[in-house]
């Protein structure tokens, strides 16, 4: 065990970088998928359930905890770890990316954000400090600055503009944050499509001494292609010796792709979002159940997966469950699903601890490829 954060980085095989991180609640196995537990809950699964699948770390969002209990509820009950029954560490965004795309009478500058509450109409302010402050409260064990993610397509004078102003929400958050050596608090690059606001936002925060850096203002609905060419220019310059974490990112293949070009930490709620809508991840591609092709079909997802909602139930069951609205519909495929990305972490992870990446993203590609039989 330890008191203190740390990054190790074990080993490379070209780009791609296994490590781990220890903090006092436990290690991150990297590179990590993050499970989305938006309002302390990863929707659908029991905790215990999520941690059996291999998930060491998950995410609670900022925005919704502090509308709905509210941070110093959460804190009178002891933080968000005693909260949810969640005993190992959890990352928070900060809220600001929520606020800009659930708000209501968002009034953003220089100071902070102002806005309403999507649930009650409340008004709230959300500064760097007040951010950091909330994360505290919730006993956030990896916090985020507070920063501006502009949507894309934007005029290159707005990405600058959002980008500088995240640059100095950076180094109040950080300030504000302090010194609290079982905790970290992240830097987030900013910088839209553009690679000299990339590379400057990149430069800035390196310098800032962060324990880790965030990659933001991606998975906002650019092309994959986009999204791989900034990475491939800015984790570069990012500290090698520091995590790198990449915002709401992805699908399998995203993930793959990014671990390719030097990520590290992951997190997306498409495996529980689109599992509670009949999509199902496997490792031969995506099986809609909704489709009435599987009315009829007696085998399960994936005979060979040892998860239970994998092996266990067949596609007319789970075909049956979603048409008949069932509850168990979702608790199932959300289960597949995480069992799915956990089982493509943990095959990154064993192919660059044995220097065959390139072939395990292959191989992997080439299953996606070959379609659901
Ligand atoms: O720049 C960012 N700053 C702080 N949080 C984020 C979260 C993010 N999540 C996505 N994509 C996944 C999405 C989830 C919901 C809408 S898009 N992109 C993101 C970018 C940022």
């Amino acid at each position: 065990m330890t008191d203190r954060f740390s990054f190790t980085l074990l080993k490379t095989d070209g780009g791609a970088r296994r490590g781990r991180i220890d903090m006092p609640r436990g290690t991150i196995r990297t590179p990590a998928f993050m499970p989305v537990g938006t309002a302390g809950t990863v929707k659908a699964m029991y905790p215990g359930q999520v941690r059996e699948l291999g998930a060491d770390i998950i995410l609670g969002n900022t925005y919704h905890l502090m509308l709905r209990p509210g941070a110093e509820r959460v804190a009178k009950l002891g933080g968000l770890h005693v909260f949810a029954n969640w005993p190992h560490p959890i990352l928070t965004d900060s809220g600001g990316f929520q606020v800009m795309s659930l708000a209501q009478l968002r009034k953003l500058d220089e100071n902070g954000v102002t806005f309403q509450s999507h649930i009650d109409g409340r008004r709230y302010e959300m500064t760097p400090e007040r951010s950091v402050e909330i994360q505290g409260l919730l006993d956030s064990d990896i916090q985020m600055q507070l920063d501006e993610c502009v949507a894309l397509p934007a005029e290159e004078k707005e990405i600058e503009r959002a980008m500088q102003l995240s640059l100095r929400w950076a180094e109040r958050s950080k300030a504000a944050f302090g010194d609290q050596p079982g905790k970290a608090i992240f830097g987030i690059v900013q910088g839209g499509d553009n690679e000299r606001l990339r590379g400057e936002s990149a430069s800035a925060l390196a310098a800032m001494d962060f324990k880790g850096y965030s990659i933001g203002g991606l998975a906002v609905g650019e092309p994959q292609a986009v999204m791989l060419r900034i990475l491939e220019m800015t984790t570069p310059i990012l500290p090698r010796e520091k995590p790198r974490y990449l915002m709401g990112v992805g699908t399998p293949e995203d993930i793959i792709e990014s671990v390719a070009r030097g990520v590290d930490m992951f997190d997306c709620v498409m495996p529980t979002r689109a599992g509670r809508h009949g999509l199902a991840f496997t490792r031969f591609g995506k099986v809609n159940l909704k489709n009435a092709r599987h009315a009829e079909d007696h085998r399960p997802l994936d005979e060979s997966s040892d998860c239970p909602a994998s092996r266990d139930y067949s596609r007319a069951y789970l075909h049956h469950l979603f048409k008949s609205g069932e509850t168990l519909a979702a608790m199932l495929l959300t289960w597949n699903n995480l069992a799915y990305y956990q089982s493509l972490m943990a095959g990154i992870r064993a192919a660059i601890d044995e220097d065959r990446f390139e072939k395990f993203r292959q191989t992997t590609k080439a299953g996606w490829a070959r379609g659901d039989i």
